[in-house]
């Protein structure tokens, strides 16, 4: 693309820059002229679309080769590496080659099964084993398998109907008599006890079902644009909405560990696209409805002259169809086929693209006869963008309507007025789409193994999760909710479903605001102003931004050096105006009369303790020097302060990199805690620096085994937090799983206490969906539980 930008001449780029709204089809228009007489244009779509050029299709000499290498690894029990490559070559596979008389794609799932059986991953050597038999259905290996996992996993009753099938299918004598007498034990072991339910179905689980009651309003605001109220008082933690979005797409660094469909983590039985090498899936059913393939054959058992009950007809046709098949879902078919652009092009104009091919399909279905792609109901600010940003946008949307006219070239014209409205989607997703999160371990563990969390000594790990931001997504209805740096309501996810819930009390038609990203407590006002205005292009006009706030006040500040002065001294220029410190100060009336500003009320007696002075000269202006007070007016040297701040920021990055890499030693805990009292003596003890070095202290003293240690730097980091975030923040919820678990290590009583306050807040955040979200939330309960028992 580069290439292509800088051929644009000057002049071009020029129009392109000044381009408005009104005036986008005719620059695109002229772009796609000079883009037409350029020789590397062609070449660079060439490479994009063209078959013959691709680079991720399927490939059976690929798959054969790392079968091959599967299979040496499997003789040598090299097990790892088996599994890898019979992925590897389930990836390649293409799905109608047969070698020696068996489909290859089923082949290599049973191989990987075997695989799956010896390193005693059961309910995923059976999800295998289930997807051999979707595509050869009369597999005997596949059955007899099944049948063998079933009886390891105590489940008695499937593998006795495994082996009957695959005793039927069989057809040589020797082996039906094998199979025979391993039925007849299986037989005697279902009589003896009945088994567990057979755990291999590709459903997705089934999330806490939980309905909305409450009517939300799309209602206009005077500095918001639209924005969502709700009719009647909210309770917290009420669910407020939920949706499917419109159009989804994974991030970049994520395609190889979560699933291309409902981005949760992959599992080791990764299921690939059948017709290309891009997407991995979960499962099936994920497969299926990015996809719109259905797989399968059923096992026609009375054409092939054998004889079964209806239970086990029934059976059969349960685990040899796929039976997922949603074509309105197949978001990944005009990708697929091996072409490269699916890979080269960024996540959002992949976005665009299924966005498009959705609402082609749309206009197709209702028998719509316009060829024009209609746009969505969302806003943009095209006239915004600074002229990079409006010259990728038209680069782009070229490049993207001629990949997407190589799959509907009936459908999608590649002319101005098409190209115009590719660029105002492409703004569109800017500012409305959502970025899809899971909750992480940074342990690297997905749920708590004991082990990581109770031993009372080395290489202890406290229990740490983070957001990882998997996919990218526009929900219609989702994009309605405005940004608030104090949000009042959460978003999360389950698989691609969107769940809003309320996070306080809310008053009927009091604006309904979640956090795009920056939140109070976590970075100040001019940083959040900052990153809204680059990243969403909008100057933040939350109730957070229009008043001083504590957390704004001492997040980055130094401390007074005036004995016994709890002020704040900033590290830059503040500027208030008058406006925002007596919202501030009208806040303390406010509160009595307004029951959900009650916890605003809380904040005021801190705010004042902290930054005397701001309440004190409300008649101007508020210019605050670096330097000086804001509580008693002292001066403090803020250039010295600096350079012990750098000194510490250095030493806290080799104490993270000590923490990755699991080599902390004693020298770097003793030069952590001298850096640790050089912050204390310089910042305002509500600095978050000082929170940052005391949570990596804890976890830097998990490592060694110091326990009681890790405790305390964790107790120091979370008070500091409370005050920037305040109690019942989720940032607080994470900092106690972290206590809760050193906690616990320690076998201290608290533990159950922890673990409450643990609840409250990810009920508050999560409802029902607490224990999904945070599978270690009812392991760590029931561990305090036993604590307290013992
Ligand atoms: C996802 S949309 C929200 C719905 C939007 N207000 C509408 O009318 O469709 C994001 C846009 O809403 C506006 N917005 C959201 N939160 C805002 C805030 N705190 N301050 C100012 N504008 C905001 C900005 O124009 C932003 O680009």
């Amino acid at each position: 693309m580069e290439e292509l930008k800088s051929a644009i001449p000057p002049s071009l780029k020029r129009l392109i820059s000044e381009s408005t709204l009104s005036t986008i089809p005719s620059s695109c228009s002229s772009l796609l002229q000079f883009f037409l007489q350029l020789p590397q244009f062609h070449q660079i779509v060439g490479d994009l679309v063209d078959r013959d050029r691709a680079l991720c299709g399927k490939n059976k000499d690929a798959a054969l080769e790392s079968k091959h290498n599967g299979n040496d690894c499997f003789a040598k029990a090299d097990y790892a590496n088996a599994l890898r490559f019979y992925s590897k070559a389930l990836r390649d596979a293409p799905s109608d080659v047969d070698v020696m008389g068996r489909n290859l794609v089923s082949t290599l799932y049973l191989n990987r099964a075997t695989v799956l059986h010896r390193v005693g991953l059961l309910v995923e050597c059976l999800r295998d084993c289930g997807r051999a038999l979707v595509i050869s259905p009369h597999y005997t290996k596949a059955w007899y398998r099944r049948g063998k996992v079933n009886a390891s996993l105590g489940n008695y009753e499937n593998a006795v109907r495994d082996l009957t099938v695959a005793m039927n299918v069989e057809s040589a004598l020797v082996e039906k008599r094998k199979i025979e007498s391993e039925l007849k034990q299986y037989m005697d072991r279902k009589n003896e006890r009945n088994g567990l339910l057979d755990c291999a179905s590709e459903k997705n689980f089934n999330s806490a079902a939980e309905a909305t009651h409450t009517k939300l309003e799309c209602v206009s605001t005077p500095t918001k644009g639209r924005g969502m109220v709700s009719v009647a008082d909210i309770p917290p933690s009420s669910l407020l909405h939920i949706e499917e979005p419109f159009a989804a797409v994974i991030l970049k660094h994520c395609r190889d560990t979560h699933c291309h469909f409902c981005f949760n983590k992959l599992p080791v039985d990764t299921v690939p696209c059948s017709s290309c090498t891009i997407p991995l899936y979960c499962s099936h059913q994920c497969q299926a409805q990015a996809s719109g393939q259905k797989a399968g054959s059923a096992l026609k058992s009375r054409h092939n002259h054998i004889s079964l009950s209806d239970d086990l007809e029934k059976y059969i046709a349960d685990i040899t169809s796929s039976g997922f098949c949603t074509e309105q879902n197949s978001e990944h078919s005009h990708e697929c086929g091996g072409v490269n652009w699916p890979v080269v092009l960024p996540s959002e104009i992949i976005l665009a693209g299924r966005i498009l091919m959705k609402l082609v399909k749309q206009t197709r279905h209702s028998g719509g006869s316009s060829c024009v792609v209609k746009n969505m109901d969302l806003c943009h600010n095209y006239g915004d963008h600074p002229s990079d940003v409006k010259l990728y946008l038209h680069i782009h949307s070229i490049i993207l309507l001629y990949c997407l006219q190589h799959y509907c070239s009936a459908e999608l014209q590649v002319d101005g007025a098409t190209l115009s409205q590719c660029i105002i989607l492409l703004c569109q997703i800017k500012v409305n789409s959502i970025a899809i999160v899971r909750l992480n371990s940074l342990d690297g563990k997905e749920s708590m193994v004991p082990s990581t969390i109770l031993s009372p000594a080395g290489n202890s790990l406290t229990s740490t999760v983070e957001q990882v931001k998997v996919g990218q997504a526009i929900y219609s209805a989702g994009s309605l909710f405005n940004h608030s740096c104090q949000p009042n309501i959460h978003a999360y996810f389950i698989s691609r479903t969107l769940y809003v819930r309320s996070t306080e009390y809310v008053a009927a038609g009091y604006p309904l605001e979640l956090s795009y990203g920056p939140q109070v407590g976590q970075w100040d006002h001019k940083d959040r102003q900052r990153l809204l205005k680059n990243q969403y292009s909008f100057s933040c006009q939350c109730s957070s931004c229009s008043r001083i706030n504590l957390p704004d006040l001492v997040l980055n500040a130094f401390r007074c050096t005036k004995p016994n002065c709890f002020g704040a001294v900033l590290d830059g220029h503040l500027l208030y105006e008058k406006q925002m410190v007596s919202q501030c100060l009208d806040i303390h009336t406010t509160c009595s009369s307004n029951p959900h500003m009650q916890i605003r009320k809380l904040e005021y007696e801190e705010i004042k303790r902290v930054a005397q002075c701001v309440f004190e000269q409300t008649d101007s202006v508020h210019q605050f020097e670096p330097g000086v007070c804001l509580t008693c007016g002292s001066h403090v040297n803020p250039e010295t302060s600096a350079e012990t701040l750098n000194e510490a920021t250095q030493n806290s990055k080799r104490l993270k990199d000590a923490i990755v890499f699991n080599q902390v030693s004693a020298d770097t805990l003793s030069y952590s805690l001298r850096c640790l009292d050089l912050l204390r003596s310089k910042l305002h003890a509500y600095n978050k620096k000082i929170a940052e070095l005391e949570d990596n202290l804890a976890q830097a003293f998990c490592l060694v085994g110091e326990l009681q240690h890790a405790k305390s730097h964790c107790k120091a980091s979370m008070q500091i937090l409370e005050k920037l975030y305040g109690h019942n923040h989720i940032v607080i919820g994470n900092e106690l799983v972290k206590l809760a678990s050193i906690q616990l290590s320690l076998g201290d009583s608290a533990t159950i206490d922890t673990t409450k306050q643990v609840d409250a807040i990810f009920s508050q955040y999560y409802g029902a969906h607490a224990n999904i979200i945070l599978p270690q939330l009812e392991y760590l309960k029931r561990e305090a539980i036993k604590l307290t028992s013992q």
